[in-house]
């Protein structure tokens, strides 16, 4: 399967007169691997997810492979970009296996057998680790799971551009990791466009070929981790004094002394 391109020009959004993010360019995100977005509170990371999702008004140019999201209707866009939200999904009394199914239906993927859809939810569910979940109601979840079963219902709608915000948030250790490899798994498996905002800059050098530093609704670093995650840049965009060195694995660790 070739693999998406996404471009993002002079792209505007904001909230009534409130512009949070001005005239954002960015070189293409190429799918096929996970791209972060780092960056500090209220940088505006959410904003521009939301933005690309067709969630919020926004101006500019928005291209998926040659189509221009911004001339589709809501659900064509929706249909090629899946956005899971900070917040955990509600507590409502359905079965983690009926919310993934029902994410399903609400997808490209709607047409597919009953058989075929109820074998591709399980399967989400399987490669997230929750499978024994599958008849829990949603209510009785603990945080970190009812965060694994909301990512289980943006994988499953198999989309071609896939904005994950802060999808770890809830999570132990390991599941960051299982989760983290996963993404880069679909976005591989897939050739689709994968972003993921994250706090955790150390999680981010290991996992994503890209990385997106935000501040102040603008792009101040991008690039491989080794390019973008610098001591320099961490203390212009976070303000503190950061160490930036290599595991005996090869990936980049960032220690924080303190406040710059
Ligand atoms: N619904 C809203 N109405 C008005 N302003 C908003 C709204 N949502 C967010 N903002 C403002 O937009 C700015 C960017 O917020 P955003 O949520 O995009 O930041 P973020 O980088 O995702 O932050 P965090 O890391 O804290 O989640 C903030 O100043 C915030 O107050």
């Amino acid at each position: 399967m070739s693999s998406s391109l996404l471009t993002i020009r002079d792209l505007c959004a904001g909230y009534g007169r409130r512009r949070i993010i001005e005239t954002l360019s960015v070189p293409a995100i190429e799918g096929g691997s996970v791209t972060a977005l780092l960056g500090p509170n209220a940088a505006g990371k959410t904003t521009l997810l939301r933005a690309l999702a067709g969630l919020l008004p926004m101006t500019g140019g928005l291209d998926l492979c040659g189509e221009d999201l911004t001339a589709l209707s809501v659900a064509e866009r929706a249909s090629r970009v899946t956005y899971m939200p900070q917040s955990l999904p509600q507590r409502v009394a359905l079965t983690v296996f009926e919310a993934v199914l029902a994410a399903l239906r609400a997808s490209p993927l709607a047409g597919m057998s009953p058989e075929g859809a109820r074998n591709e939810a399980m399967r989400a569910l399987e490669r997230l680790g929750i499978a024994d979940l599958a008849l829990s109601s949603l209510d009785e979840l603990s945080g970190g799971q009812r965060q694994l079963a909301s990512l289980a219902q943006a994988i499953v709608r198999s989309p071609r551009v896939l904005l994950l915000d802060e999808p770890t948030s809830a999570l132990d250790l390991n599941h960051q990791h299982k989760v983290m490899a996963l993404v880069e798994e679909v976005a591989r498996e897939r050739g689709i466009v994968a972003i993921i905002v994250l706090h955790d800059i150390a999680l981010a050098c290991r996992w994503c070929k890209r990385v997106m530093v935000f501040s102040k609704g603008a792009v101040v670093a991008d690039g491989t981790p080794e390019k973008a995650v610098t001591p320099e840049v961490l203390a212009a965009v976070y303000g503190v004094s950061a160490r930036v060195e290599r595991c005996s694995r090869g990936f980049l660790q960032v220690s924080v002394d303190g406040p710059a």
